[in-house]
């Protein structure tokens, strides 16, 4: 097993993957696009920071790639759409560096408010020049966060205790929350009117590219502070060096650019008032510790097939959503592989029911897992959990979820409804506690058999003969029957008949099978 290192990341981190047999880890920082297409390919996981560029290109030539770690929490240095696609796992160490991070905005305001740098350069070029560098106090200043996540929080927590008093921005960011923190919920408009200090503490998304503009840089308080340690890109550079040029704008410290390395001749480099530094926010010993032992950990529980946490393109559970989910992960992935034999064709709708106990809110995991089966059934190892959803889009199959609270026969069943072009099936499966996962009615047959072995399924005219007949091709074809059940709707109409089996029948026996007068439909089902 090989785990490629291509960021700086910290050596206790590294030390982590020794819980794994056979592995090397491979370290090389600073490597070409070339050379890291190279390193990549016979790579089972991937751990970055910041630096190293995770393309489309360099996700698929690591044809063993089965997890991106990164060492840190933005992800906008990894293309997840074609990670998602090729069924990459995506992880991050979302928490290790968030006191770094807050204090590096702190450290950033303080400065500002206090020229520290500036007063700092003109010392050691040989001044003392004690007018020049008069600050200004943050006691009693407004502080706007847009994004109260977890390092906006952290930063509302101290400015508080500096005596600020704190606007918070956040869709998310509840009215509790806000009172429990003692910030003003604010709206975005607001809290940029209000401010003398403005930080940024949201991912770069396309909602927040240029979140302060030319235009909203006209509407704020004449002399704000402005500082970035998030992303570069929330904040327009070149609108904010003419505010700064204007007057408008008294300071900003950016930690983070639009492009890095920030280019040597970038007018922010050339601008007073600017305080710069090259993406420090996470650049402590304790955050470089925590991110990489916290990435690694999950690398590791990923690569021994254990459960993991921290994924970015999956959706996240709690500890008890997981708990009460698991039981339900094979039978909704039997339901899937049950349904792509029963098909033979490509679905063009599916609707899966969920009900009583088995609608847990699951942010769409047990979908997935019915989609993993049902497409892995044909493309076996290439779906798994983070692309199946890609493998229903790019299959033009229509997916919708249905949430009941209550079964009419079961405490739990899972229902799957999909047309083809050659009609509509049903399928439903439940949990028993004592038995396990049972498929209870097929095209609209109550039937109850184990979602396991091998099985055989006809759709034939109730007449008198029927079940002999089949019975003896499978006789003659040495194939035992442990268990049977069998359904109509009214005598003389259609019939069903399930057969578990010992073992799969020959294809030549399934077509003699077909033939038999009044049989419609037979599916062999391996589950
Ligand atoms: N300079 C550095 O070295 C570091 C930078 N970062 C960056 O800091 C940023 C924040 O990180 P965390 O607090 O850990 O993330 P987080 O995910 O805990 O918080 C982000 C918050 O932004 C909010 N948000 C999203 N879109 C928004 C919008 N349009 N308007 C207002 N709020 C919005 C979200 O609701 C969320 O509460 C990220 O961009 C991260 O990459 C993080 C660590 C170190
Ligand atoms: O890895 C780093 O140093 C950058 C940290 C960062 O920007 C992040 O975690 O989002």
């Amino acid at each position: 097993m090989k785990i490629l290192v291509t960021d700086d990341i910290s050596q206790t981190g590294l030390e982590v993957f020794e819980e794994l047999d056979d592995v090397e880890v491979s370290v090389q920082t600073s490597l070409s696009p070339a050379e890291l297409l190279e390193a990549i390919a016979d790579a089972d996981a991937l751990v970055v920071r910041s630096q190293t560029n995770v393309t489309a290109d360099v996700i698929a030539a690591g044809r063993r790639l089965k997890v991106i770690g990164r060492a840190g929490v933005g992800v906008d240095n990894i293309d997840l759409e074609a990670a998602t696609k090729r069924g990459v796992l995506v992880i991050n160490a979302p928490d290790g560096n968030t006191i770094a991070a807050a204090e590096h905005t702190f450290a950033m305001m303080i400065s500002l408010a206090r020229h520290i740098p500036a007063a700092n350069r003109d010392l050691l070029s040989g001044k003392w020049n004690r007018k020049r560098w008069v600050g200004v106090e943050l006691r009693g200043k407004t502080l706007a966060i847009l994004g109260m996540g977890r390092i906006g929080t952290e930063v509302a927590k101290r400015a508080k205790v500096f005596g600020m008093q704190v606007l918070g921005y956040d869709p998310f960011l509840t009215q509790e929350r806000a009172d429990s923190l003692g910030v003003v919920k604010s709206t975005l408009e607001n809290a940029i009117a209000e401010a003398d200090f403005i930080t940024v503490h949201t991912p770069l998304t396309k909602e927040t590219h240029h979140l302060i503009d030319a235009a909203r840089f006209q509407t704020v308080k004449p002399g704000v502070r402005i500082i970035n340690c998030a992303r570069g890109g929330i904040i327009d550079e070149r609108a904010l060096c003419a505010a700064l040029q204007e007057g408008v704008v008294a300071g900003a410290a950016f930690d983070v650019f639009e492009s890095e390395p920030l280019d040597a001749d970038h007018p922010l480099r050339r601008m007073e008032n600017v305080i710069l530094t090259p993406h420090l926010g996470a650049s402590t010993i304790e955050a470089q510790e925590n991110v990489a032992i916290q990435v690694a950990h999950q690398i590791v529980r990923v690569l021994k097939d254990e459960p993991f946490e921290h994924a970015v393109n999956l959706p996240s559970l709690s500890q008890k959503q997981k708990e009460r989910l698991t039981p339900y992960l094979s039978l909704a992935e039997k339901l899937g592989v049950f349904a792509a034999q029963l098909a033979q064709g490509a679905p063009s709708t599916i609707t899966v029911t969920y009900t009583g106990d088995a609608a847990i809110p699951d942010g769409g995991y047990l979908t997935r897992t019915v989609l993993k089966g049902l497409f892995g059934f044909r493309y076996r190892d290439e779906v798994n959990y983070v692309n199946a959803l890609r493998f229903a889009e790019e299959a033009g199959l229509r997916v919708q979820e249905v949430r009941e609270s209550r079964g009419r026969v079961y405490t739990n069943e899972i229902s799957l409804s999909f047309t083809t072009e050659n009609g509509t099936h049903h399928l439903s499966g439940t949990l028993y506690h004592e038995s396990g996962p049972r498929i209870v009615e097929l095209d609209g047959y109550p039937i109850d058999m184990p979602s396991e072995g091998i099985l055989l399924f006809t759709r034939h005219t109730d007449k008198p003969g029927m079940i002999g007949r089949i019975g003896t091709y499978l006789g003659d074809a040495q194939v035992n029957i442990a268990g049977m059940q069998v359904g109509r709707r009214e005598s003389g109409g259609e019939a069903i008949m399930l057969l578990s089996i010992d073992r799969s029948l020959p294809d030549d026996v399934i077509k003699q099978i077909a033939g038999v007068d009044g049989i419609s439909m037979v599916r062999s089902i391996e589950l």
